[in-house]
């Protein structure tokens, strides 16, 4: 008799190498993309080139900003009301410059983290940047600086003083950008569609911009809104008495730079900027990222540092200064009672 033999068919055989196979591609790829997702999680970001990018974007928003504002195409919308009750304006200029500076910035870095106050859900623009870093840039911080991907929070304000540039109040539109590095203001940029100028500054690299020579802290001149204005007389003149002069000004990036000494347009020189209302981030980080580079402060109205990550939320007011004892400032305020708080 013939030893009973295993009769393999090459049937057989094909199934089971492929079945062997799969198990070693099941294992390899999961082995390989938890590797890929630590590789993600060290992606890293230049600042200086943030910043190039920021004043980029800034500017290609502000184009749209005023081509729209020039064609008299606005076409007005509310978005709602305030907290107070104001109305929310939104407009073709706030969504087309949007458009332009998230997918510009975005299509450069599509992992880091970009809060835009405009949502839009058609197709993005293609746009890529170009990665020219301006000349004024590299010859004030002649080097980069690399931070982690995951620790970027970028906020957008496409247009800034929408409800005067419904009024064709020119003078305090801006667009914004500014980029925070675990919640830390560190890169700022204010642009002036309507003159071209282009304020910019990055913490401990350099700025275009300074803080003027001097400045009147005990009869200071105080910039406040003109559309959110709230109760800021009363809360102002408690800290520095009845007679205190008190300047209304559209857009939260226009009263920064009227604290400073940008020269493109006719500002209201002012010694402090305070706001009482609700008010959210991408208003104020580049501002207070522009301050901060030239040794100021902006803070809420109990001096507290605003973080800038997370909810778009500041519900803390805001003063800010540059050239003055921010603190002994804040001590002159009457209490803030949170009352904006939600
Ligand atoms: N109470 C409030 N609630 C919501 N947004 C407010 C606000 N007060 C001011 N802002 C926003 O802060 C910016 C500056 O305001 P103001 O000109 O009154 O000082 C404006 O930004 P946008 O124009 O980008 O919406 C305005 O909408
Ligand atoms: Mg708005
Ligand atoms: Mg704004
Ligand atoms: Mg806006």
């Amino acid at each position: 008799m013939a030893p009973m033999g295993i009769r393999l068919s090459p049937l057989g055989v094909a199934v089971f190498c492929l079945l062997g196979l799969g198990f070693l591609y099941h294992l390899y790829s999961g082995a390989l993309s938890s590797r890929l997702s630590v590789f993600k999680q060290r992606k890293t970001v230049d600042l200086r080139d943030l910043l190039a990018l920021s004043m980029e974007a800034a500017v290609q928003g502000g184009w749209e900003v005023k081509r729209i504002r020039m064609e008299d195409t606005l076409e007005e919308k509310s978005k709602g009301k305030t907290k107070e009750g104001a109305s929310e304006k939104l407009t073709k200029g706030d969504l087309n410059s949007h458009r332009k500076m998230y997918y510009l910035i975005k299509n450069t870095y599509p992992y880091i983290q970009v809060n835009s106050e405009e949502h839009e859900n058609s197709d993005g623009e293609a746009t890529v940047w170009t990665r020219n870093i301006p000349d004024e840039v590299l010859s004030k911080i002649p080097e980069g600086k690399v931070v982690p991907a995951e620790s970027v929070t970028v906020w957008i304000d496409p247009l800034d003083a929408t409800q005067e540039y419904t009024e064709n109040l020119r003078k305090y539109v801006t667009t914004m950008v500014c980029v925070a590095v675990n919640g830390e203001p560190v890169v700022g940029v204010i642009h002036k569609p309507f003159t071209g100028f282009t304020a910019w500054a990055m913490v401990g690299g350099g700025a275009n911009v300074a803080p003027r020579d001097s400045y009147n802290a005990n009869a200071p001149k105080v910039i406040v809104s003109r559309s959110h204005a709230g109760k800021v007389k009363g809360f102002i003149q408690q800290a520095f008495g009845n007679n205190t002069e008190i300047i209304p000004a559209g857009g939260a990036g226009y009263k920064v730079l009227a604290l400073l000494d940008a020269s493109d347009d006719d500002y209201e020189k002012a010694d402090m900027y305070v706001h009482v209302t609700f008010i959210k981030k991408w208003d104020i980080c580049a501002g207070n990222a522009i301050l901060k580079a030239l040794g100021g402060d902006l803070t809420t109205l109990k001096g507290e540092e605003i973080d800038y990550s997370g909810s778009e939320k500041n519900p803390g007011g805001v003063l800010a200064t540059v050239g003055m004892d921010h603190a002994a400032v804040v001590k002159k305020l009457p209490a803030w009672d949170d009352e904006n708080k939600n």
